[in-house]
């Protein structure tokens, strides 16, 4: 069984793999592979995405107009662009929906912990 990752010829150990990179999807060969590489990902992603909450919120209660009134058009398609090039396969577009699905939900976050505050 081949591993999915890209080989990397700078690693220090001969023969590792970068685990950090975008598998091949072709070399991935069952199903139950696949789920347990999703999974690995799914864990980091909570992390990820409980800790930009969090640095959402900080916005939220240090901007003038925080909240969903505060929301900034500008700055999320800047972070859209941004992140786009980290992104190929899923394209701008994509990344669009899903980060305003992401950005409300941090903004709903925030919203509930200064109604319990
Ligand atoms: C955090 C901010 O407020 C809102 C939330 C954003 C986010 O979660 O990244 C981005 C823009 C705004 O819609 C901000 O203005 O930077």
């Amino acid at each position: 069984m081949s591993c999915p990752f890209p080989y990397d010829g700078r690693m220090e150990r001969r023969g590792s793999h970068d685990h950090a990179a975008t598998p091949d999807p072709e070399k991935i060969t069952t199903v139950a592979e696949a789920r347990e590489l999703i999974d690995a990902v799914d864990a980091q992603l909570a992390v990820l995405l409980e800790r930009r909450a969090a640095l959402s919120a900080a916005v939220q209660r240090l901007k003038p107009v925080g909240g969903y009134p505060g929301r900034s058009p500008g700055r999320e398609r800047e972070i859209v662009e941004a992140m786009s090039a980290h992104a190929p396969r899923l394209g701008p577009e994509r990344l669009a929906l899903i980060m305003s699905a992401v950005i409300e939900a941090g903004l709903d976050a925030a919203a509930e912990d200064r109604s319990r505050a």
